[in-house]
């Protein structure tokens, strides 16, 4: 289904991405770890096309998508689409219009412009904000919603592509633990419903275990560990991170608690 290939990204002296290289032969959650500076971004954004890669190649259902151009290289990303830590919503814009963006690529600029959008399309969007859980807020603005709501918005822009592999950057490193969980068990079940593939790029251990078929390491650029959660060791975390014999888990944990105790912690802090 898709097959990484010695995939390579320079920035002058600086090899981002080295030599990448795995496959994945079927749909499944990924997710990639390692410290800051890792390459995890710059993978991504070459699997999407938004940077180009100095070497190697990149096949989906036995095509190379780093060779596409034109419209074929715009198909591929409404195939395969991304979204990002700070959500990249059009602030001022309601939520069911900043979602029907997610037509975008498949839409005239003018009839976009003016918001013309067939009612099929609105239909999909409030239902695809549904199965989310926000098309309550759907008539609001983009600003006027939390970041955990405001990710699903991005997550729905996504699905309006109908892609076949959604990425995503760091999802939840700007959300609060209660947040991070509600947009990683979105993702999970879009996984596990659509049977579309999500490649996640991830800040903190607990989270790929917890979500992940597949964990990928990456450190320096080079791909350094995967394997399944289980295989995913402390150990094995220390080598990836580069961690002496110090490392502590925590450090990489997003401490995401279930709702009950997260509301009890809460209260308790107002309380003092
Ligand atoms: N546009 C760029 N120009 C020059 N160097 C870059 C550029 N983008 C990334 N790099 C460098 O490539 C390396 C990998 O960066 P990248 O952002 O992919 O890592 P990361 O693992 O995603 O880290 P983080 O979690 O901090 O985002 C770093 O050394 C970074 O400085």
């Amino acid at each position: 289904m898709l097959t990484v290939e010695h995939l390579t990204k320079r920035f002058g002296a600086n090899t981002a991405v080295d030599r990448a290289s795995f496959t994945v032969d079927r749909p499944m959650m990924i997710g990639i770890i390692g410290r800051s500076g890792a390459g995890k971004s710059t993978f991504l954004r070459m699997m999407n096309r938004l940077t180009d890669a100095t070497e190697g190649r990149l096949l989906f259902e036995g095509r190379d998508v780093l060779q596409l151009k034109g419209a074929e290289k715009r198909g591929w990303q409404s195939d395969c689409a991304m979204i990002f830590q700070q959500f990249n919503l059009v602030p001022r814009m309601d939520v069911v219009s900043n979602v029907l963006h997610g037509t975008l690529a498949r839409r005239g600029t003018l009839a976009t412009m003016f918001n013309l959008y067939p009612r099929e399309d609105i239909h999909r969007a409030i239902d695809i904000l549904e199965r989310l859980g926000i098309a309550a807020h759907a008539a609001k603005r983009a600003e006027a919603l939390s970041g955990g709501q405001q990710q699903r918005v991005a997550i729905a822009r996504a699905l309006m592509q109908d892609p076949k592999v959604i990425l995503a950057d760091e999802p939840i490193a700007s959300l609060d633990p209660m947040n991070a969980q509600l947009v990683m068990d979105s993702l999970r079940r879009i996984h596990d419903e659509d049977g579309r593939t999500v490649i996640a790029n991830l800040h903190t251990l607990d989270t790929a275990r917890r979500y992940c078929d597949r964990v990928i390491g990456m450190r320096d650029g080079r791909i350094v560990f995967d394997g399944t959660p289980a295989q995913l060791t402390t150990g094995v975390a220390r080598d990836i991170y580069g961690a002496g014999a110090d490392f502590s888990e925590n450090a990489t944990s997003t401490e995401i608690r279930d709702p009950v105790a997260t509301a009890i912690i809460r209260a308790a802090e107002v309380a003092v």
